[in-house]
């Protein structure tokens, strides 16, 4: 039997102390089925006097996590400390620069130096694997740099951030403060140490900016993303899009349009009968468009400790089972010098349907200026629903929602801005898009 796999872990977290009690506990099983044993002998984080409830005797500790990548007798360095600057950039570096193999689950770095860190493990024929970096631990990585070669992807999208569909779903069901939930959330341990990455729509934007990569074969810009998180969604809206038959979800969206590639992270209204308006609390879900496959949806957990330690392990059970020195699947599904310039497509294009929701004066005429803002946007109404009277008895204010046919960005953001200065509306409206599977 070939030599022990020798492991060194940095950081040990939720991800982290997760990964390394497993191993622990499933030696044999990963013996058997790697044909050679998988051995932690060294780890680092910061505090080395802190119980994290797993067992770390035979474990050289570091310190630094540098240092570690640099000096330790490891065949893989896992990175599992988070953020895109130091040290974990600087560690993953200097790991691949070592020539080991590197399995990360750090998105934010990925989004910001995967392409330079992808054509560094080629130049030195090692493996870069982070297939915990997008939606845990469904296979999504995998399925689309090996699985699905070969197939031409127009859309792809899903739900890839467990806080804030754990968020979304008790808010509805169970009718809970938005911070309640994310308190819970964090203690759950489903949320970036910075929870405002979660709930404003970062961490969806690093996993779709990595998608975008993996699916269309173009290098990653996750500057070029429009972004919107859900810290503005309230009860009321939840109300709403079930009274018309949707749910909300944070969607990272990625498609093809004439214009280039969209990419976008945002509130979404999609219809209550899909399959994606049905997966609650922390599991994600991606779907996608092919040619030769046709349609994929893999829904499982996106987030927490063991979710996400089973992907990080697939990963290295992958390298456990590689020859050595032979890189046989490059970290973006091709060549790093291959990857095409990221060609980005004007949000103000996008097409799609709208969910607008408004407070306005309760006086004659209002319903009909809406209206002619409507057609002199050339926007098509599928519904408009006015709500009761509210507001007090001296200035009375009605709700009334909205939902558009399939139009334009740019034409509901003119038709919401001419709406305002036409000095009806009394608090700014809410616009949610529509996305149809
Ligand atoms: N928690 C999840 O559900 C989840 C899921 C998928 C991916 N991830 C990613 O996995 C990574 C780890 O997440 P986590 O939730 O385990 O984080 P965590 O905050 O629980 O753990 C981070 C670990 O890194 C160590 N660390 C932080 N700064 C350090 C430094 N300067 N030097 C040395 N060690 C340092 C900490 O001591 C801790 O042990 C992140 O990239 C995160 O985005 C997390
Ligand atoms: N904070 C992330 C962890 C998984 O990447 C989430 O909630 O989805
Ligand atoms: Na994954």
């Amino acid at each position: 039997m070939a030599d022990a796999l020798k492991i060194g872990v940095a950081g040990l977290g939720t991800v982290g102390a997760s990964l390394v009690r497993i191993i622990r506990e499933r030696q044999e099983k990963l013996e058997i089925s790697c044909g050679r044993a998988i051995e932690v002998t060294a780890v680092s984080a910061r505090d080395r006097t802190r119980d994290r409830g797993v067992d770390l005797s035979g474990m050289t500790w570091f310190d630094d996590p540098l240092d570690m990548a640099r000096n330790a007798d490891i065949d893989v360095f896992v990175e599992l400390i988070g953020g895109a600057g130091e040290p974990a950039r600087g560690a993953v570096t200097a790991a691949l620069e070592r020539g080991l193999h590197v399995v990360t689950a750090n998105k934010a770095l990925l989004a910001r130096n995967g392409v330079a860190l992808a054509a560094l493990a080629e130049e030195k024929g090692v493996l870069l694997n982070f297939e915990a970096a997008v939606a845990g631990g469904i296979p999504v990585i995998k399925a689309l740099r090996e699985s699905l070669t070969g197939n031409t992807i127009s859309r792809i999208y899903g739900i890839m951030n467990g806080t804030c569909n754990y968020i979304l779903t008790r808010m509805e069901k169970e009718k809970l403060s938005f911070q309640d939930c994310l308190t819970e959330a964090q203690r759950l341990g489903y949320a970036e140490a910075d929870p405002s990455f979660d709930i404003e729509g970062n961490d969806t934007a690093h996993k779709l900016a990595i998608l975008t990569s993996l699916a269309f074969g173009c290098q990653i810009s996750c500057d070029d993303i429009y972004m919107e998180g859900i810290s503005n969604i309230t009860q009321e809206d939840i109300v709403a899009a079930a009274e018309l038959g949707y749910r909300i979800k944070l969607l990272g969206v990625a498609q093809r349009t004439e214009g280039g590639v969209e990419q976008r992270v945002h509130p979404t209204m999609v219809p209550h009968d899909t399959v994606i308006a049905q997966v609650d609390g922390v599991t994600n879900a991606v779907a996608l468009e092919s040619d030769i496959l046709g349609d994929l949806l893999m829904v499982g957990p996106g987030a927490g400790g063991d979710a996400t330690a089973s992907a990080v392990l697939g990963d290295i059970a992958d390298i456990a089972k590689s020859q050595p020195g032979v890189q046989t699947v490059p970290a973006l599904g091709r060549p790093a010098k291959t990857l095409e310039p990221y060609k980005r497509a004007r949000m103000r294009s996008h097409e799609g349907g709208y969910f607008i929701r408004m407070r306005v004066v309760d006086r004659i005429g209002v319903i009909a200026a809406i209206a002619r803002r409507m057609a002199d946007n050339q926007i098509s109404l599928e519904s408009i629903v006015q709500h009761s009277t509210n507001g007090d008895r001296e200035a009375p204010t009605k709700t009334i929602i909205m939902v558009t046919h399939a139009t334009t960005e740019q034409s509901v953001r003119d038709a919401v801005n001419a709406m305002e200065s036409d000095g009806y509306i009394v608090k700014k409206p809410q616009v949610i898009r529509i996305e149809k599977p």
